[in-house]
């Protein structure tokens, strides 16, 4: 925003137009985030990433004071999540991710809230989420190939935590799952900087003088590279079996509420269901839940294992054929919602799905055995039903014959 501010902005960086009221926090590395009751807690190492509503960073505890209860075990390194000011304000993610917390002291696949406070500035309050720090799943999937079978029990028990608090995520794609890394605590923030090398910065300079220094960050930084990070400073994080969090509940919503909150997920992993209401215009809005959540992951699945799109960001009409196709027809009411290509539907059937399907497994086959292959294939189809009450429970997909231990766990 040239207008606005000296520099271009730089690719892989938050917006640098969120920095004004209503938006981000601004932070820059070596910062202290201050509790407002027991001051300076963390020091700010790294970016780890942004999105339509945070910034996220890699910090350090410096104080002394032990994180009040934590769930699943002390962090000194931790991701915090800084929410723009109007999402602070509005949000349903703390309250989700307190209801989330497991206090039994299990280790759910679901990204556990470690505390959560406020702080000022001059562009609002903003709530900062401290959690324990993850590497995006897409990102080192290539590295877990032989856990497959076991990526995607976790990604459905953590699921199943998530609905069985009541709560529906809404955002389930591969981005929004991470995994774990054990052992950053062991590194010094020295060997941190310099493992992860230096990121490229960008000074934030507005052209308006009247701008308050205190609403922006003095540069913009690109993300720590984790994974060179892993590479060099934690290698056996990729000889272990990974441990699975599902992230962001910042779409999500509790089952019971009323009226049912607009949904945000992105069409590719969105349910027909939201589809419809979204492309269609359905009245009366639409009820996204936890059906819708089952379509979701299954996108997701499909996507991980086989590093291909289920659905890509398709129009108006290419979008339900394509859902038809996949799911081996649609509805008849489908045919008023979407009458220009009400004729189409017709060319799909069971047998034309089953076909497509077996042109997907041939291209999951590199990663799996035909067996497990053949039996993940019909897990995802379980999965992918237009009919919202024809999806299984999570409890029911974790009962299925992909899970069976006599089918083999790893490559061929
Ligand atoms: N616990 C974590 N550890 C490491 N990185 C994280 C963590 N949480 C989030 N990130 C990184 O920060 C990015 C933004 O986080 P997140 O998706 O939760 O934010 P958001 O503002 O809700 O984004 P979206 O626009 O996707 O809704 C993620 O894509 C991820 O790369």
């Amino acid at each position: 925003m040239t207008d606005v501010w000296a520099f271009e902005n730089i690719e892989n960086t938050e917006r640098d137009l969120h920095y004004g009221p209503g938006g981000f926090f601004p932070i820059k590395l070596g910062d202290s985030l201050c509790l407002p009751e027991s001051g300076p807690r963390y020091r700010v190492l790294a970016k780890l990433g942004y999105g339509s509503y945070s910034t996220v960073w890699l910090a350090r505890r410096i104080s002394d004071l032990a994180v009040q209860s934590p769930p699943t075990g002390s962090f000194a390194t931790v991701a915090i999540k800084s929410l723009r000011a109007s999402q602070s304000a509005t949000g349903r993610e703390v309250a989700l991710l307190q209801r989330l917390r497991a206090s039994d002291g299990s280790d759910p696949a679901t990204i556990q809230l470690l505390e959560s406070f406020t702080v000022e500035s001059p562009n609002g309050v903003h709530q900062m989420l401290v959690m324990e720090p993850v590497v995006p799943l897409p990102l080192v999937m290539g590295y877990f190939r032989p856990y497959t079978k076991n990526i995607v029990r976790q990604l459905l028990e953590g699921l199943q935590f998530i609905h069985g608090h009541g709560i529906v995520h809404g955002d389930l794609y591969p981005s929004n799952v991470g995994v774990a890394i054990g052992g950053l605590d062991g590194l010094s923030e020295q060997d941190i900087w310099s493992q992860g090398g230096p990121p490229t910065i960008v000074p934030l300079v507005p052209t308006d003088r009247t701008r308050d220094p205190a609403s922006y960050p003095p540069y913009l930084t690109t993300s720590l590279d984790m994974v060179e990070l892993l590479k060099d400073a934690l290698p056996s994080f990729f000889r272990c079996q990974p441990g699975i969090r599902i992230l962001d509940l910042g779409c999500g919503r509790f089952a019971d509420e009323i009226p049912v909150p607009k949904s945000h997920i992105n069409d590719r992993f969105a349910a027909p269901e939201v589809i419809v209401s979204r492309f269609a215009k359905q009245p009366g809005g639409v009820l996204w839940d936890w059906r819708s959540d089952i379509w979701s992951l299954a996108c997701t699945i499909y996507e991980i294992v086989s590093e291909r799109t289920l659905f890509t960001t398709l129009s108006k009409m290419e979008l339900p054929l394509k859902i038809s196709a996949v799911c081996g027809g649609a509805p008849p009411e489908w045919a008023s919602y979407f009458p220009n290509i009400a004729e189409k539907f017709r060319e799909h059937d069971s047998k034309s799905a089953d076909a497509l399907w077996a042109e997907k497994a041939a291209e999951m086959q590199i990663q799996q055995s035909v067996e497990d292959t053949r039996r993940l294939v019909s897990l995802l189809r379980c999965m992918l039903r237009i009919e919202p009450d024809e999806r299984p429970s999570t409890a029911e997909l974790l009962r299925n014959t992909y899970f069976d231990e006599n089918v083999s766990f790893s490559h061929p």
